[in-house]
């Protein structure tokens, strides 16, 4: 069973070898993550080229040589050959992290399907058992997590910053983060009003304990 991690990758390269439609799925992902995406390849989609007219990625327009995975952190084997792609693992070095999308076996890891709302992600894998499984679940899972969990997520994300800033209290803290997260704080919809009168409370009750002292 893998070990399921959310990679930082803003600033480290990504190479992609292959330019089609799954080296194009691939590379959406990479860019979201903020990777500097170098592609190797003869021929690619029209939306690769456009990513690469517009600076987005680098486009190497050449076959694959084991030179091309010069500093990348991950490298994705997606051509159309299979004897290409093992090459990719083969010079591939330790500690370069190695996809490869027809081997599920040679691979150092699997791309997951993802469902992305603002700082949430949720990524379901089947190992490889059923991509096409996966790629249900995450439909599923987009409709039940639908956009207005991006704006909720990003208020979370600010709120927690005056939580940790304001309430120093670990108790009191946990308090306030379990009432954030609850779906009915969420749905009330009135968060910044609702933050104010959670921290407000919280103030309150360490005034009256450090009266009781
Ligand atoms: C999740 C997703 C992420 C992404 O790619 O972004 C992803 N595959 C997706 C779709 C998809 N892939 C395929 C179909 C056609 C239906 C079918 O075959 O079932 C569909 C469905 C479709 O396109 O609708 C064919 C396929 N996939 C692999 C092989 C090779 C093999 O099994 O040997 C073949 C056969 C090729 C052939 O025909 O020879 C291998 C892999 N595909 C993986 C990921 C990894 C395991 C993930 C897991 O199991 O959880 C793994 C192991 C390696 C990797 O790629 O990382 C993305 C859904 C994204 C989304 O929609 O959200
Ligand atoms: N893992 C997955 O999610 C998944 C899903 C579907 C298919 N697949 C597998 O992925 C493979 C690729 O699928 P596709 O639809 O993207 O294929 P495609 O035919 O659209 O693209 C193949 C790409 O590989 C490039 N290429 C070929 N030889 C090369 C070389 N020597 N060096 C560099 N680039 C080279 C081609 O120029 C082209 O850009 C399929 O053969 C299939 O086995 C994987």
């Amino acid at each position: 069973m893998g070990y399921p991690v959310i990679l930082h990758l803003r600033g480290r390269r990504a190479v992609v070898v292959g330019g089609g439609k799954v080296a194009a799925r691939k590379i959406h992902g990479l860019l979201e993550a903020g990777a500097e995406i170098v592609m190797i390849a003869p021929e690619a989609e029209p939306e690769l080229q456009a990513l690469a007219a517009g600076g987005m990625i680098v486009w190497k327009k050449k076959r694959f040589d084991p030179d091309d995975l010069a500093e990348a952190f991950l490298v994705i084997a997606a051509t159309n050959d299979r004897k290409v792609n093992e090459a990719v693992t083969q010079a591939a070095a330790p500690g370069q992290l190695v996809n490869v999308v027809d081997d599920p076996e040679r691979c150092d890891f699997h791309v997951p399907a993802v469902v992305r709302r603002g700082p949430l992600t949720i990524a379901v894998s089947t190992g490889g058992a059923s991509p096409a499984v996966a790629r249900r679940i995450r439909r599923e899972l987009e409709e039940k997590y639908g956009e207005e969990y991006r704006l909720y997520l990003e208020f979370l994300q600010r709120a927690r910053g005056i939580v940790l800033r304001e309430v120093e209290d670990a108790e009191g803290r946990k308090r306030l983060f379990q009432a954030l997260a609850a779906d009915s704080f969420r749905q009330r919809g009135r968060w910044d009003e609702e933050l104010a009168q959670l921290l407000a409370n919280e103030k309150e009750r360490n005034g009256e304990r450090g009266k009781e002292q």
